[in-house]
């Protein structure tokens, strides 16, 4: 049977799908291909709207789901033609789909996790087996549904005898580490790019600030930084997740009320300076005797975040993932491949270490081809 698996992310920054096609057939993932599908700007405001309640929801949701398995067939085809392969070589397509809700955190029976997602249109468009919905089952056993990075980075990034830490700066932030004893630890930080992308966005007309220029001209505005880094949620002890649910516009704004002056350039200082203290903060808190912090994520392209995650911890070998052997924008997607690899072997994807669930579980859903 295939060793070979694509892997689909589209994650809270919401700039698009990045796929991947990897290879299991060895004890060590080898990715073989990368293809990035950006949403069109229509698509984007769609799918930011449906993170919050609106008119109409249930059609709209169904109806972004069908665009994104579109969006996501289309990314399926370039990695086939890229590798010049038959659907028929691939045993599996990891999907994560497109998160609009959160709240896994009642322990009242009413949390859930929400990934728009048509995976049954995936699997009949792309003719291949299709994993989807690996959140729901952890959450159902009293887990937060997230992060379920840290089990791939461990298998791909962990050194016996090390303590090892990986950072995920997508749209929200999250943390492995990997212990030296074989232990692994996984929690989301906070904001990663979100709001740093909003605000650009806003004040720029640009997406994100590439290389962090825009955030590198301002100066960090001591006063709103303490406002932002009072967010109760950033001193919750792991497990914990959060998402858009609460690092949102609103979320900003509401901080931001008392700083009408402040020039929009070092705002995007301060919000790039909570990113990289949120996270630094983390990593001293829970791993102090680490040595390295492997970066990945669209942020490991930001080298102005870069640059002030390396200062706040000194001492610290900060590097982008692209220098331990997978690219920063790849190791997600890579993940996703993998976590439909453990379905399909009906082997667990998730640490019961990591997400406080009652136990690791087989993760996913699976639609034949
Ligand atoms: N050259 C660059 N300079 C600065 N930032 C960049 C650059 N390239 C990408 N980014 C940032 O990375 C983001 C995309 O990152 P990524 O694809 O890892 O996020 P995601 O998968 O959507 O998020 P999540 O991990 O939260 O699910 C962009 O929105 C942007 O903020
Ligand atoms: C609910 C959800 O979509 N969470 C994402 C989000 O994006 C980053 C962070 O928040 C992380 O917890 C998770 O994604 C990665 C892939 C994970 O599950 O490990």
């Amino acid at each position: 049977m295939s060793g070979l698996y694509l892997g689909l992310m589209s994650g809270t920054s919401l700039d698009g799908v990045d796929g991947v096609l990897a290879d299991f057939s060895t004890a060590r993932c080898r990715v073989a291909h990368h293809a990035f599908a950006p949403f069109t700007p229509e698509m984007k405001a769609e799918l930011l709207a449906l993170n919050t309640a609106g008119p109409n929801e249930l059609h709209r949701a169904a109806l972004a789901a069908n665009a994104l398995a579109r969006t996501y067939a289309g990314v399926v085809q370039a990695l086939l033609r890229q590798a010049g392969l038959a659907p028929a070589a691939v045993r599996a397509i990891g999907v994560h789909g497109q998160t609009v809700r959160h709240r896994p955190q009642a322990f009242d029976g009413t949390g859930y996790t929400l990934q728009l997602n048509n995976p049954a249109l995936l699997a009949e468009l792309t003719g291949i087996d299709v994993v989807a919905d690996f959140r729901s089952r952890d959450v159902a056993a009293g887990g937060q549904g997230a992060p379920l990075v840290p089990a791939f980075h461990q298998g791909l990034f962990g050194q016996p005898g090390r303590t090892v830490c990986v950072l995920n700066l997508g749209g929200i932030s999250n943390l492995s580490v990997l212990g030296a004893d074989g232990s692994v630890l996984g929690f989301d930080c906070g904001p990663g790019n979100a709001l740093m992308d909003h605000w650009c966005q806003r004040h720029t007309g640009q997406p994100f600030d590439a290389g962090g220029a825009w955030a590198a001209s301002g100066q960090v505005l001591p006063e709103l930084l303490q406002a932002l880094q009072a967010e109760p949620y950033l001193a919750l002890p792991p497990p914990k997740s959060t998402g858009r649910d609460l690092f949102n516009p609103t979320w900003l704004e509401d901080r931001l009320a008392a700083f009408a002056t402040a020039a929009p350039a070092d705002v995007q200082a301060t919000l790039t300076e909570l990113t990289a203290s949120a996270c630094a903060t983390d990593v001293l808190r829970y791993a102090d005797e680490s040595k390295t912090l492997i970066v990945c994520g669209g942020g490991a392209l930001n080298g102005h975040l870069m640059r002030r995650l390396a200062a706040l911890l000194p001492g610290v070998a900060v590097a982008s993932s692209e220098a331990h052997g997978l690219p920063p924008l790849q190791v997600e997607a890579a993940a996703f491949a993998w976590l439909a690899h453990r379905a399909v072997e009906r082997q667990c994807g998730s640490l019961a270490s990591v997400t406080g669930a009652a136990g690791p579980r087989v993760l996913g859903a699976i639609y034949p081809a």
